[in-house]
């Protein structure tokens, strides 16, 4: 008997977004479909290829298992999404934190994706992420954390296929296990596999500072164009860690004050300047902001501070529709990934308040990973000098054109670089074709 006919729409939908791609999913995910859809009408004939940002190429989920201290076995949940992959291999780091899920990091990888097109690096855009609250662990079940987890990621990266490299909670250290163990699987030394590696290991000068640096050139290209002052201007910085901390160090170099900063434990605030690196030392000492000499500051006061730059630099979502209205900044500078929200960034918009996005503004630490990448393929290594120059060029020249793009098309300059970056990635797609 002929088995009875089966409408397509039935067995397929071609258009339905698979249940965990749905912008109902109101978290960073959900954010991100919502910056693609406002680039649509910017892409002309490349709009019918929207729909390949919209899903990850590739997602994979991993148990990693591991032996803790007390000879209990733990497993955790890690993840590895390469968002896309048209423009060259996968690039974005590898977050160790307790409430890493799925849809962010296919946020974060996509966020890459955009991020490498905007800086025009040959990549497409990965990230990683374990869910595990690094700080439980001690140094030897972390390392087995690390080391069975890139083994389980293993068949999805190397050199030419996706270079992980640091993020939120992990650090050259877990980037030079993650490198020996890819090594040894794969019986050679292979430094090029991830980036942001200690100096000795083939590692650049310039990396652990990059993504600050770029915070801060980005910060003191858009102020020319407010015509504000960095010398006195105030500072506001959420997250002192590598993004944060340099960040609040170079503009505390340039003459500008920071007069708070907060962190996972605590707010610091002193309206004349804060002594950026004695807190940066009671930081690295201590492991947070917690005790440091301050005046009082809750967190709603925080959002509201009035200054000329305000810079989040920890997590996602920190701007929401609920302190966006409060906000009292000239200008908003993305160190972290993903910290305003859309609805957030419509309240700004109306408010006049500049927001330079994280797909531009943080985009200083792919830029020397991509430096550091070419080092290791050349074995030949650069001057810090020669890293600093390339990487504030290069980081000039992309906020200049997406500066002017904004401009002409009066939109945001996070559509701005959308549009910029969209059409790389989409015209990548289009020379390449489908089929193998
Ligand atoms: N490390 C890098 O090269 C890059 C990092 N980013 C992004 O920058 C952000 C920060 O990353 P890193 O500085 O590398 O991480 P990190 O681990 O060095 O520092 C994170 C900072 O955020 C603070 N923090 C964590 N939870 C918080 C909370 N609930 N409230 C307030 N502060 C909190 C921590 O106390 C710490 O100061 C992330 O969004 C990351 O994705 C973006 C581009 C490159
Ligand atoms: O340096 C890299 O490869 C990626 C850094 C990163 O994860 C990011 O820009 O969000």
């Amino acid at each position: 008997m002929n088995a009875p006919s089966v409408p397509a729409k039935t067995i397929a939908d071609p258009n339905a977004l698979p249940s965990y791609l749905n912008a109902d999913n109101l978290g960073p995910w959900g954010n991100y479909l919502q910056q693609v859809d406002r680039v649509a009408p910017y892409l002309g004939s490349l709009a019918r290829w929207i729909e390949t940002l919209k899903r990850p190429k590739r997602a994979l989920i991993v148990d990693v298992p591991i032996e803790l201290d007390n000879g209990t076995v733990a497993h955790f949940e890690g993840y590895r999404v390469q968002h896309n992959l048209s423009r060259g291999p996968g690039k974005g780091g590898v977050r160790f934190h307790q409430d890493v899920t799925l849809s962010e990091v296919m946020a974060l990888s996509a966020w890459m994706s955009v991020k490498n097109a905007a800086v025009n690096v040959p990549y497409g855009g990965a990230k990683g992420g374990i869910r595990v609250d690094p700080k439980l662990l001690s140094r030897a079940e972390l390392e087995r954390l690390t080391r069975r987890y890139t083994s389980e990621i293993g068949f999805i990266i190397g050199p030419n296929k996706d270079i992980p490299a640091p993020d939120v909670n992990t650090n050259e250290q877990v980037m030079a296990w993650m490198m020996d163990t890819y090594s040894m699987n794969s019986g050679s030394t292979s430094t090029g596999v991830v980036t942001g590696k200690p100096i000795s290991l083939g590692g650049s000068l310039g990396r652990k500072e990059a993504t600050g640096r770029g915070v801060f050139v980005v910060g003191t290209e858009a102020a020319k164009h407010l015509n504000i002052d960095i010398v006195g201007a105030r500072v506001v910085v959420q997250g002192l860690g590598n993004v944060g901390g340099v960040a609040a160090k170079l503009f505390h170099e340039a003459g500008a004050r920071v007069i708070s900063a907060q962190d996972h434990k605590g707010i610091v605030y002193a309206p004349n300047g804060i002594d950026v690196p004695a807190l940066l030392e009671h930081v690295s000492r201590h492991g947070s902001v917690e005790g440091y000499p301050t005046e009082p500051l809750d967190s709603d006061a925080f959002w509201a501070l009035e200054c000329e730059f305000l810079i989040p630099a920890a997590l996602e979502s920190q701007i929401t529709e609920k302190n966006a209205p409060f906000v009292r900044a000239r200008m908003v500078i993305e160190g972290a990934n993903g910290p305003t929200t859309p609805a957030a960034d419509d309240i700004l918009r109306e408010r006049n308040i500049l927001v330079a996005p994280d797909v531009i503004a943080n985009a200083g630490g792919v830029t020397v990973s991509y430096f550091e990448w070419v080092q290791d393929f050349s074995s030949f290594f650069w001057s810090e000098d020669e890293i600093n120059q390339r990487l504030v060029r290069i980081m000039q020249e992309a906020f200049g054109a997406v500066w002017q793009v904004a401009q002409d098309n009066r939109v945001t300059l996070r559509t701005a670089t959308f549009i910029v970056a969209c059409t790389r990635i989409l015209q990548a797609r289009e020379m390449r074709g489908l089929y193998p």
